[in-house]
């Protein structure tokens, strides 16, 4: 089971191997975090970074390792921006030459980077960007400004303190016409002192959501005054600016812009069922260790992993961190095949690619995101405990469902090429993802056919529920979409029914990619059975939970809805006596879980009473300030008028 959690034997063994390097690495302790101040937490992770750098040279860690290695120091940081946006950027929006001359520097940290996209005033709407690049043919430069306060840039991380250059993107600005936003390289500081260059202002934008989570990172803002930059720091793939001050655009599609974001989506949903997995593992142990309620005459209280309702909301939790995980693995090849695809110019499935990582990254970060404060409440007032390893987990992984696109705004894009696809229905075979939408007269017309509850354990009754639930939807927004004159207004008043479509849509593929990895890619009959029950329960789970399209599409009947629901209490019961060999399969470290409630041994209620003792409120009995502002209250007389 760890390796079909894993992937492969290989997978398994480097991620393994990185993770007890840094769990038996005293430098990489992350109990104190919570204590320390802003500054000092902040200092502290460049610590660990730097360490964390000689580590992977003196080692000489390959690049998945050194991934795994950042990934359980598990603290955000500019080294992320550095290795998963900037050196990327690089590679796919850099020409040969500007590769050639920028990646070594990068690849080496002699140069330290990041994305600077997002503006005060501009995050989803990269084309209404205000930072202005305009050509001066005179000096053969660019002039970066940021004309407004709206246009300083705002968000992007390592940018406050620590980033030396940044791609920046900016309008491009011709003689006074503008050719669309554009990424450009700037260097941001001196790499003697660490000063900020001239005509620029760097800071950090404040402290922000939980204590010890996202303020390791300093996200920055960035202001420009007129600063000048060679011509040849504008990325040059996609479109190029002759010395003659001429723009060409060249035939690789604009959208290649943007496809540092594509490749950060495929990446954040495999990082979906990382943060999942935590929670559930968390969760999953301490709901075997707390008992309560159930004893009789003197025995042992109930374990509250025996509950239906514990079970309810936990279950499709784990179920869904090993759907995730596995989706995130097919996204992965699908964005493999494309960007070989890109190397010879062949863009045909650019546009899939885009609707699947947007949708898919929409739909596990949201998933995620509830799952993980799902977690936290199924353990109890414990939950809400630092030393859980919960709230912070839930303070770091939050804003995934905002950044690398607004999960609403990448669920329309889904619905954007949903919409197309239906509309060329007439004369182009839908292929990829949306193939089933050219089967839609059997799946408008055919109703289900499930009869008993154990008719649900079929997973083409499974598969064939979810393609009509997803084509009624999208068909029928399709149609609600004709009526309108203009398109776009349609879009924008049918927006709410798009977005349920698009899910709907993307729920299918996850659900149809579980079933494939099953029937392909599980080798054995006793974990393939195992995680077949796991792929019921999160197939079920969201039947149940979206009834209501599959009762108002007419593809399902109540008494079908029923039957699935019955079958799922059913499967709860099958998972119970695997659920710790589940999350086991994890190979969570204690160290990664960070969670006195997680224990592998499972020694929870001394650990949670020794954890409470290292907070500094009890380094003494009576605390300062008691005599100053609480004796006095106990001593004086006043009289409280409405007593
Ligand atoms: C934890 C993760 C670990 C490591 C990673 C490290 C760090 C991660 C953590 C934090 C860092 C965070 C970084 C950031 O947040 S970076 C900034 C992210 N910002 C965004 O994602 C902005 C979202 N907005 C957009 O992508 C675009 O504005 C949007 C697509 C919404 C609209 O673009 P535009 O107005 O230009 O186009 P449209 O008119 O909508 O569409 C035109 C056309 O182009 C197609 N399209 C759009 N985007 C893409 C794409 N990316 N690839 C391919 N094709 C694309 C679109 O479908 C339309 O096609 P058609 O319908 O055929 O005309
Ligand atoms: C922790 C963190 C790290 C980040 N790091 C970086 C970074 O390194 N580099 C960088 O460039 N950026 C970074 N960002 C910024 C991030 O990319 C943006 O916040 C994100 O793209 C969302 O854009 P926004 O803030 O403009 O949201 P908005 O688009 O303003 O969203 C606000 C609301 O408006 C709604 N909305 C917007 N447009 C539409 C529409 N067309 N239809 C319907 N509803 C709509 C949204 O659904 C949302 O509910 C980071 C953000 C965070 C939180």
């Amino acid at each position: 089971m760890k390796v079909a959690w894993a992937g492969s034997r290989e997978a398994f063994q480097v991620s393994d191997r990185m993770a007890k390097l840094v769990a038996n690495d005293p430098v990489f302790e992350k109990f104190s975090k919570p204590m320390l101040g802003r500054k000092e937490l902040f200092k502290n992770t460049l610590r660990k970074a730097a360490y964390a750098w000689k580590l992977i040279n003196d080692l000489r860690l390959t690049e998945e390792e050194a991934k795994w290695l950042r990934h359980y120091i598990d603290e955000p940081n500019y080294t992320d921006l550095h290795w998963e946006m900037f050196v990327p950027a690089i590679e796919g929006q850099g020409t040969k030459e500007q590769k050639k001359k920028w990646l070594p520097l990068a690849q080496t940290m002699q140069i330290i980077g990041t994305y600077a996209q997002t503006e005060l005033g501009h995050g989803s709407n990269v084309q209404g960007l205000e930072t202005t690049a305009t050509f001066d043919r005179q000096t053969d430069e660019f002039v970066m400004h940021s004309p407004t306060l709206t246009s300083s840039k705002w968000w992007p991380g390592g940018m406050a303190k620590v980033a030396t250059h940044a791609i920046v993107y900016a309008r491009l600005i011709i003689d006074g016409l503008f050719h669309g936003v554009h990424g450009f390289i700037v260097q941001l500081r001196s790499l003697e002192d660490h000063s900020p260059l001239p005509g620029l202002t760097l800071g950090d934008i404040g402290m922000k959501f939980g204590h010890g989570t996202y303020n390791t990172m300093d996200n920055g803002v960035l202001r420009f005054d007129h600063v000048r930059i060679p011509r040849n720091q504008m990325l040059m793939r996609v479109s190029q600016v002759t010395k003659e001050g001429k723009y060409a655009q060249s035939d690789v599609p604009r959208q290649l812009l943007y496809g540092t974001m594509v490749s950060v989506r495929q990446t954040i949903v495999a990082d979906a069922s990382k943060a999942l997995s935590r929670a559930v593992c968390i969760a999953t142990r301490y709901s075997v260790v707390r008992r309560q309620f159930g004893s009789r005459n003197g025995g042992p209280e109930t374990q509250v992993i025996d509950y239906k309702t514990q079970q309810s909301r936990l279950f499709p939790l784990l179920a869904s961190a090993y759907a995730f995980r596995f989706v995130g693995e097919w996204l992965k090849s699908l964005y493999i095949d494309v960007k070989q695809r890109l190397e010879a110019n062949d863009f045909s499935t650019l546009p899939e690619t885009h609707a699947c990582t947007a949708g898919l990254k929409a739909l596990t970060t949201a998933a995620t995101a509830d799952g993980i404060e799902e977690c936290r409440k199924l353990c109890g007032g414990h939950g809400y405990l630092i030393s859980s390893g919960l709230p912070e987990l839930f303070a770091f992984y939050v804003p995934a469902c905002s950044y690398e696109g607004e999960n609403v705004v990448m669920m329309l894009q889904v619905a954007r090429f949903l919409v197309k696809t239906v509309s060329n229905l007439g004369y182009k075979q839908p292929v990829g993802t949306a193939a089933y939408l050219g089967r839609v007269t059997p799946l408008l017309q055919n109703n289900c056919a499930v009869q008993t509850a154990e008719d649900w354990l079929n997973p083409d009754a499974i598969l064939e529920a979810f393609e009509a639930r997803a084509a009624r939807m999208v068909i029928g927004c399709g149609e609600r979409l004709a009526m309108f004159e203009n398109p776009e207004e349609g879009f924008a008043e049918l927006s709410i029914d798009l977005v349920e479509a698009s899910l709907a849509h993307c729920q299918l593929i996850t659900v149809s990619v579980f079933i494939q990895k099953l029937n392909h890619e599980i080798p054995g009959n006793g974990v393939k059975r195992s995680l077949e029950v796991l792929c019921y329960v999160y197939a079920l789970f969201l039947l149940h939970k979206h009834q209501g399209d599959f009762l108002a599409t007419g593809y399902l009947t109540p008494k079908q809805a029923s039957l699935a629901n019955e079958q799922l209490r059913t499967l709860y019961s099958k998972v119970r006596p695997n659920a710790i060999a589940f999350v086991d399969s994890f190979n969570h470290m204690d160290h990664y879980l960070c969670s006195v409630l997680g224990r592998y041994d499972g020694n929870v209620y001394p650990k949670l009473y020794e954890a409470a003792w290292k907070d500094p409120l009890n380094d003494s009995d009576i605390v300062d300030g008691i005599q100053q502002y609480v004796q006095p209250i106990l001593k004086q007389k006043l009289h409280y008028a409405k007593l």
